[in-house]
């Protein structure tokens, strides 16, 4: 039995003012014998950043994962993952064209060994897009949306592989982009970057999420009370709250996220 600490609020408060870009319906997802996802219940505010927290091992990149089907063939998910009036987790759904829509971005950067450019310009090839002039502006808008457009600007065919870590991620975002996403899956896109550029990632979702939908895995409580607008707490493979950012961090509805956000386990 969870414990509550704010006896008025309900474990998942919503604010019903936000249009959802993405709703869960409760997803299990099972490996083999373990049962690591249960029961998962949740609506992602469109045009946000939200924040999936919790404990080494309580779920998160098995939940993220989930939610574009990069767990098929490893784990068996029932549920529902509604996405606009569609469920994604069905046999009928063209998973190709879904993860256009709905892009990940790893943890490690994974630029292809090809060059700037082409990190861009190669999915758009095999999407059918032909046209250079298109597929020149698309390369350069996506560029500049990842905030990485003026450090290569000048040099497109330089190799991938020669750019710095921070420069390496945020050119997988730019090729997430390209997609024309809506929604952008992120497992600990920072883990692997030195401050500067943690903080140049942030600002670059920070902007954003005026265009797209962010969840985010993070394991850094300063990074999801600067960056998200909501967040939310599992532990056990269980959702057990989710609520604003602000909320979960200055007024949790459980004594455990009170006990995670401050420090108290974890
Ligand atoms: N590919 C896999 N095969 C079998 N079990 C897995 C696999 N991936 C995760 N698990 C199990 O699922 C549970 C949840 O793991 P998951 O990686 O989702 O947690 P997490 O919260 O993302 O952890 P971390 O913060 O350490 O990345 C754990 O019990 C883990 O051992």
């Amino acid at each position: 039995m969870v414990e509550k600490v704010n006896k008025e609020k309900s474990i998942l408060t919503f604010p019903a003012d936000r249009e959802i870009a993405l709703e869960t319906k409760n997803v299990q997802v099972y490996y083999g014998d373990n049962h690591a996802m249960h029961d998962a219940s949740l609506q992602f505010p469109r045009y946000s950043i939200t924040a999936l927290i919790g404990a080494s091992g309580s779920g998160k990149s098995t939940y993220l994962r989930s939610l574009n089907r990069m767990n098929d063939g490893i784990a068996r998910v029932d549920g529902e993952i509604m996405y606009r009036g569609l469920n994604i987790n069905s046999n009928e759904v063209d998973i190709y064209q879904m993860r256009r829509r709905i892009g990940m971005v790893f943890q490690r950067p994974n630029p292809f060994a090809k060059s700037i450019h082409n990190n861009i310009s190669f999915p758009l090839h095999e999407m059918g897009i032909k046209d250079k002039s298109k597929i020149n502006e698309i390369v350069e808008s996506s560029l500049k949306q990842a905030a990485l457009w003026d450090e290569v600007k000048d040099d497109l065919g330089r190799s991938a592989l020669s750019l710095s870590g921070g420069q390496q991620q945020r050119l997988c975002i730019a090729r997430s982009l390209a997609m024309n996403p809506d929604i952008l899956l992120m497992d600990e896109p920072a883990s692997a970057l030195d401050p500067i550029s943690t903080y140049k990632l942030e600002m670059t979702l920070s902007d954003l999420k005026d265009q797209y939908t962010i969840i985010i895995v993070t394991h850094s409580m300063e990074q999801a009370s600067r960056l998200s607008d909501y967040t939310a707490f599992l532990h056990m493979g269980k959702i057990v709250e989710f609520d604003t950012t602000k909320n979960v961090f200055t007024n949790p509805t459980m004594k455990l996220t009170e006990d995670y956000v401050s420090g108290n386990f974890g």
